[in-house]
């Protein structure tokens, strides 16, 4: 019988305002990615949900390509694989699909290698692919997670908040890259902009940690990428000003766009119908999502080896 395991990732929303390319946060919106070994040769792969149609069906898959890259990592006999992908996360809005899809490729590798590589090197090498670790660290780990490169390695923190939020996602119609959307980055920033970011992703960090959630509204703010890429979201500013009249405690650009995510303890749907209603005086036709936060991130639940 064909050897196979099945593998739950969640999406993640990253940068949460001020920890750009360092704070990200699993949600509970999942993709699941089926990898089986085959004996004829070659790569057959099957999409449904997000991305159909989309997302190559080829070696260029990114899911198929971290696939290789544990295979080649373990020195694992070259094989035909199966990949079955059943996708909630939408591509291309923010929401870490990339960062989830690679990571489910090299977690359902590894299991089927017989998982020699530990949580660090998969961070690792899912980071490498990437190209930054705050969306695969969290859809990795699960929860809140803090992530630097250091000494030439990824360094991760995992923070279990405590208090409960809501994650309230505004999902535009439009897509937007997140290749896109880090070209309009600046290469430099005044000096006072980096100390504007230092002080409010440290308080961010602080205040999940002893469960201050009321500090929130002073934290969740950026001067590293948000006024950049202000131009590629209409409406940006009025939704977020919208999601805290409502009482969200702040809100902000999830990932790289252009989904906008506020957190709350409390009214979590009013805040999202005032977010779609932002976006709709803007042009721009969205929904919402209600996330909360995933802490098992990825996960196997099937195993048929
Ligand atoms: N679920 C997925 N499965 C396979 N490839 C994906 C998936 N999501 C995104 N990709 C690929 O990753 C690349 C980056 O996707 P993008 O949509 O910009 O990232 P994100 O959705 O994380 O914002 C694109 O080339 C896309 O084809
Ligand atoms: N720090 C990155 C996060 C990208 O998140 P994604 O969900 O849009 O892939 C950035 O802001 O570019």
């Amino acid at each position: 019988m064909a050897q196979s395991v099945k593998v739950r990732v969640p999406g993640t929303i990253a940068n949460c305002g001020p920890g750009f390319d360092t704070v990200g946060m699993a949600g509970t919106i999942y993709n699941y990615l089926e990898l089986t070994l085959t004996e004829q040769p070659g790569v057959c792969i099957e999409v449904k949900g997000e991305g159909s149609g989309i997302i190559p069906d080829n070696e260029y898959n990114i899911a198929y390509q971290a696939v290789q890259a544990v295979f080649r990592e373990v020195g694992a006999k070259q094989c035909g694989v199966l990949i079955r992908m059943e996708n909630s996360i939408p591509l291309a809005r923010g929401l870490g699909s990339s960062a989830a899809a690679i990571v489910a490729g090299l977690t359902a590798a590894n299991a089927l290698t017989g998982s020699n590589l530990s949580m660090e090197e998969l961070l690792e090498m899912a980071t490498r692919i990437e190209g930054h670790p705050d969306n695969v660290a969290p859809a990795l780990y699960g929860g809140v997670t803090v992530s630097i490169v250091a000494c030439g390695k990824v360094q991760c923190l995992r923070i279990d908040p405590a208090a409960g939020f809501t994650m309230v996602v505004a999902v535009p119609e439009f897509g937007l890259s997140t290749k896109a959307a880090r070209q309009v980055l600046p290469k430099t920033v005044p000096h006072r902009d980096a100390v504007f970011n230092v002080g409010r992703a440290a308080m961010l960090v602080g205040a999940l940690c002893t469960n201050n959630l009321s500090y929130f509204r002073y934290v969740i703010d950026d001067r590293l990428h948000q006024p950049y890429r202000q131009r590629l979201i209409p409406g940006m500013q009025q939704v977020f000003d919208a999601a805290v009249a409502q009482g969200a405690l702040g809100a902000a650009i999830s990932g790289a766009g252009p989904c906008l995510v506020a957190f709350t303890q409390h009214s979590p749907a009013a805040i999202g119908e005032a977010m779609v209603h932002a976006f709709a005086e803007n042009g721009v036709k969205a929904h919402y999502l209600l996330l909360d936060l995933d802490k098992s991130g990825a996960k196997i639940i099937e195993d048929n080896t």
